[in-house]
């Protein structure tokens, strides 16, 4: 009896019928003051209503930040609740970008938390770190597998500094980097159309084509936007990968906000300027 559909078959799907643009949900004290919200938890959920509204009934994917919501507390983290389970039944994924890492044993606990089914926060995929050893996400795999749900691995990311970790060369030869995309291969050996166990890996990284990034998995690909890569980045950082990437814009889109129709409208230009540019790969 084969359990619930794997997370990767369902976001090649909505990737196919949607387009491949997740929109990021992050609440920064700044976009809820340039929206005229108050820093606080009545701001918080109007804006993440608003988001919701604009754009969960056609996306792919939302991914909400988490440090966003828990700087509010309980009352904060009870706005994500809502807001995930409010996109979930308007028909987009929700990655839930939390960068869980920990011993396997807290590991557990941690992937509880996003991933089984009943939780108060459950989601269709969870951002994991993997530098406690890649082994250490076990017990958030061994869920994932069970509950049809996946995870996206920091491997190589958008930010300046991680090269210092991601780049580091370990006694085999490989990099760190290189390293979490091995694991990840086999991870995804098999599955079919798409893996459940992604990558995190940075729009803003240039060339990576000493890579090897066809890991049968999704690749989250943050940094389009605010951080100043654009779509036409992506033929060019990811290569024949490009066509398993889920482009992330978060402040690039929010900023158009409060309005519903704006910050809809600059969805649909990120997701025109991506479909051109991975359909000319
Ligand atoms: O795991 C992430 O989502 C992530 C990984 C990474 O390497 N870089 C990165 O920016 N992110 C997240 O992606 C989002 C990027 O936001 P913008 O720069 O506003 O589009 C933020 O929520 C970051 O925390």
């Amino acid at each position: 009896m084969s359990g619930p559909e794997p997370f990767g078959a369902r976001l090649r799907r909505a990737m196919d019928e949607r387009g491949p643009l997740c929109v990021g949900i992050d609440p920064h004290a700044s976009l809820l003051t340039e929206w005229g919200l108050n820093d606080d938890v009545t701001g918080l959920e109007r804006f993440s209503r608003t988001v919701v509204e604009a754009v969960a009934g056609r996306v792919a994917v939302l991914k909400p930040q988490i440090a966003f919501f828990e700087r509010f507390g309980s009352r904060g983290v009870a706005v994500l609740e809502k807001t995930v389970q409010e996109a979930r039944a308007a028909g987009a994924l929700v990655v839930m970008d939390a960068k869980r890492g920990d011993i396997g044993s807290t590991m557990a606990a941690y992937a509880e938390s996003f991933l089984h089914e009943g939780a108060p926060l459950f989601s269709d995929a969870l951002t994991v770190s993997p530098y406690l050893g890649y082994g250490s996400l076990s017990p958030a795999v061994a869920l994932a597998r069970e509950s049809g749900t996946g995870l996206f691995v920091l491997a190589l990311t958008s930010n300046p500094e991680g090269g210092e970790v991601q780049h580091a060369v370990r006694p085999d030869g490989r990099t760190v980097g290189a390293t979490v995309l091995g694991h990840l291969a086999l991870e995804n050996a098999g599955e079919e159309p798409l893996g459940s166990f992604g990558a995190v890996i940075g729009a803003t990284l240039g060339d990576l084509s000493s890579y090897d990034l066809d890991m049968g998995g999704p690749i989250l690909a943050p940094g389009i936007g605010a951080q100043g890569a654009t779509a036409a980045d992506l033929p060019a950082v990811f290569g024949r990968a490009v066509r398993n990437v889920v482009p992330n814009v978060s402040r690039g889109v929010l900023r158009h906000g409060p309005d519903v129709v704006a910050l809809r409208d600059a969805a649909d230009r990120f997701a025109e300027e991506i479909r051109t540019a991975v359909t000319a790969v």
